[in-house]
């Protein structure tokens, strides 16, 4: 089923609910437990959820081989392409399959092309579960193997990167990445998802709706502004105020937002409440932000000093001489400064490179077994 130019009369009136679905496709159940988790995360907020299927492909001989789940398939109804042009959000789940997305999926996204063709989904969001037999064999790549559909379609991902502390966890086995949450199946599919799976899974469903929910305050606060702002100007009757509503949604004002983590305490900061910004620094998130800007200033501070900040100016560029202070340039250079030197010295010619045996000199000089 191909959309095309659909109608978007419906985009007038934004809602100041976030419009989150979830739609899923689960053979064996483990992306189906995760999902029950997420979707009590995304409703905790608040927000509209809703949940989907993505729909069976195989038919039901092959089904029966994998030993698939085929019930999991009655529990939502099938999402539609047109059921994406309501919403704010999307939270895809999904078991990895070779590294990447199922085929069902793919299949979904193929029916996106009218979506794709109107800019349907231009400026919405998404986010990924995953779920992987094993521990290293495609909980991210499966994530970052379906950044072109939504690049494609204008959609923003989300990740969590480690807003929740259960993402450093590493016994008992679990999934859970960055980029979502996830969970690993073992082989033969026996594994079930921890409770700290499906506590990520939950966190990523709350994370995801208030950030989303964040951008869709922020743009009815823009849009009611824009409205007020050009109600003096006499709207004739019978004229709609959506025509104020700028086609994309506009970024949210700044310093009105501040999306954050869960803090080691445990008391979880709502993403999407404003947060002062000296409290924002502080939130750990697993790391220090405090440090990084500190050792940023701290490594940039001598080269500030000598000046050798300007932009454009590199640290290769700046001469001793520029560098010394006045009562040292005032002593006798023993040598020109290097600068002078390079223009007058000709260049000295590059040494051929002796030809290494190593694992990679086979093929070309990659410098890896230096
Ligand atoms: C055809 C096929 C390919 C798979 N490829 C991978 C893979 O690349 N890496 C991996 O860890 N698991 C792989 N798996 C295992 C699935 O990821 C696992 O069955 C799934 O996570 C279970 O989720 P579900 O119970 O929601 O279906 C594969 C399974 C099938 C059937």
């Amino acid at each position: 089923m191909i959309e095309t130019n659909f109608d978007r009369s419906h985009l007038c009136c934004w809602s100041t609910k976030a419009v989150i679905a979830v739609a899923f496709y689960s053979t064996y159940g483990h992306i189906d437990a995760l999902a029950a988790e997420v979707i009590k995360g995304a409703e905790s907020t608040g927000a509209i959820v809703k949940p989907y299927v993505i729909q069976e492909t195989l038919p039901q001989e092959v089904l029966t081989k994998m030993y698939a789940n085929t019930s999991l398939q009655s529990k939502y109804p099938a999402i539609k392409p047109e059921d994406l042009k309501e919403i704010d959000g999307l939270i895809l789940g999904a078991p990895t399959r070779y590294g990447r997305l199922p085929s069902q999926v793919d299949a979904f996204f193929d029916h996106t092309g009218g979506l794709w063709a109107a800019g349907g989904l231009v400026g919405k969001f998404a986010t990924l579960f995953t779920s992987a037999a094993g521990q290293h064999s495609g909980h991210e790549s499966t994530a970052l193997t379906t950044f072109p559909f939504f690049a494609h379609h204008g959609m923003s991902y989300v990740p969590i990167g480690y807003s929740n502390p259960l993402l450093g966890e590493i016994e008992p086995v679990q999934g859970g990445s960055p980029y979502g949450a996830s969970t690993v199946a073992g082989a033969d599919g026996s594994l079930q998802p921890t409770a700290t799976d499906l506590k990520i899974a939950e966190h990523q469903g709350k994370y995801f709706a208030n950030f989303v929910g964040t951008f869709v305050k922020g743009r009815q606060a823009a849009t009611s502004a824009s409205t007020s702002a050009s109600a003096p100007a006499a709207v004739p009757a019978g004229t709609s105020s959506a025509k104020a509503v700028p086609d994309l949604a506009p970024p949210l004002p700044v310093g009105t937002t501040t999306l954050t983590g869960t803090s080691k305490s445990g008391s979880e900061k709502i993403a999407g409440e404003p947060v002062p910004a000296a409290e924002t620094e502080k939130e750990t998130n697993g790391y220090s932000v405090n440090d990084a800007t500190e050792k940023s200033t701290a490594d940039a501070a001598p080269a500030q000093a000598s000046g050798a900040s300007t932009p454009g100016t590199t640290k290769a560029t700046a001469t001793p001489a520029e560098k010394a202070t006045p009562t040292e340039k005032a002593a006798p250079a023993p040598t020109p400064a290097p600068a002078a030197t390079t223009a007058s010295v000709p260049a000295k010619k590059a040494e051929p490179k002796p030809k290494k045996k190593g694992f990679f000199s086979c093929c070309g000089d990659s410098g890896i077994d230096k």
